[in-house]
């Protein structure tokens, strides 16, 4: 097996094993804390820009399939697992993880302590890597590293939108809503669920105009996940903006963000963010504990939005940061989040039902 190495912007340096694509790849080095998934992980089209490290030791032992996807291709820009399966046996499994990353020419690395990783990560905060095959010099490897660009400023999600909208063909029967979907790097099971909560489901790219989607008259507007810093996407939040009071709206992480964003707030990057299947998440109107999905980088500060009529719906229980919010008077709430869950587990399924009551409700209100 050929070599691979990895090293951090602050000079941690690991040899590991290459599988999957090989060559040279460098982004913002994240760990993830789901014990499965992994599929879903890598077409997660917020993890553009990002090299995944799992933390869970075994990784690829049902293989990928078809059906596990979130969007058309993986996107994550790196893999790292301690240690990959050396078989993969599943009734749905068709192609071995080693085989559909060097597919999708995605460079991975195995036999690595990702413990030690993951604690140096947890201490120094996110940091740009780079995961080679081939160079093997750490002084050639940190000025690639530092040459490249960090997460803070970039706009990724223009990489990943949809180029033209389109309709989710959704699993029939009766709808009774009309949604629009902003695709920022939208994830499938956002759309898989929309469709079972009875909404048919129009993408259009993020760079759409308020007035184009209002002239579609949607029963209501969803805000996706997505890759990069929400700060800088101001040609969205304008838009995002003129929506606000117009038409009920949800968002779910960049989605949710941007709308913090589009209230007047701020967002900030978190030392290390959120990624994995497994965190306590309180929703303060019921007081029930949620357990989550989560893949995140920026966090939205409360602090920028108090005085702007919001209330903080949801927390997160391991650091007390925001994880939902929703207007006091207006149809909008949105959570950082992933109730979509595609990998996770199912516990904030409900909010896809809190949003056709907002769009039933605000539909009766304009009938009056
Ligand atoms: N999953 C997402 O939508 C991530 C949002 C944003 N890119 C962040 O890192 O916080």
């Amino acid at each position: 097996m050929k070599k691979a190495i990895l090293l951090l912007e602050d000079g941690f340096v690991l040899e590991a094993k290459s599988f999957g694509a090989e060559g040279e790849t460098l982004g913002e080095v994240v760990f993830n804390t789901s014990m499965t998934g992994y599929q879903e992980i890598l077409t997660d089209p917020s993890y553009k820009g990002q090299i995944v490290t799992m933390t869970y030791p075994l990784i690829g032992n049902y293989g990928t399939n078809s059906d596990d996807v979130e969007s058309a291709k993986p996107w994550a820009d790196g893999f790292i697992v301690k240690e990959k399966s050396k078989i993969f046996s599943s009734w749905r499994g068709s192609v071995s993880l080693e085989d559909y990353l060097a597919k999708h020419n995605i460079v991975a690395a195995e036999g690595l302590d990702t413990r030690a990783l993951t604690r140096r990560i947890r201490s120094s905060g996110a940091m740009r890597g780079i995961l080679s095959t081939r160079d093997f010099d750490v002084v050639s490897l940190k000025a690639k590293v530092m040459a490249s660009p960090v997460m803070v400023g970039r706009d990724l999600v223009r990489d990943v939108t949809c180029k033209q909208a389109y309709d989710w063909p959704g699993a029939g029967g009766r709808k009774e809503f009309f949604v629009v979907a902003f695709d920022y790097g939208i994830k499938y099971n956002s759309l898989r669920l929309l469709d079972r909560a009875g909404c048919k489901v129009r993408v259009v790219p993020a760079a759409t105009k308020a007035q184009e989607v209002l002239a579609l008259k949607p029963d209501g507007v969803f805000l996706s996940n997505g890759p990069g810093d929400p700060a800088v996407l101001d040609y969205t939040i304008q838009e995002i903006r003129k929506l606000i009071g117009a038409v009920p709206l949800f968002g779910i992480c960049l989605g949710h963000q941007l709308l913090g964003h589009a209230l007047g707030g701020k967002t900030y990057k978190l030392k290390f963010g959120h990624h994995g299947g497994n965190h306590p998440v309180m929703d303060l109107e019921t007081r029930k504990v949620e357990i989550t999905s989560q893949n995140h980088g920026f966090c939205v500060d409360m602090e920028s939005i108090k005085d702007k009529n919001v209330a903080l719906t949801h927390v997160n229980l391991y650091d007390k940061t925001t994880e939902g919010l929703r207007h006091k008077q207006l149809p909008l709430f949105c959570v950082q989040y992933h109730p979509e869950a595609g990998p996770g587990p199912h516990d904030a399924g409900y909010l896809f039902g809190r949003f056709t009551e907002m769009m039933r409700k605000f539909r009766k209100g304009r009938r009056k």
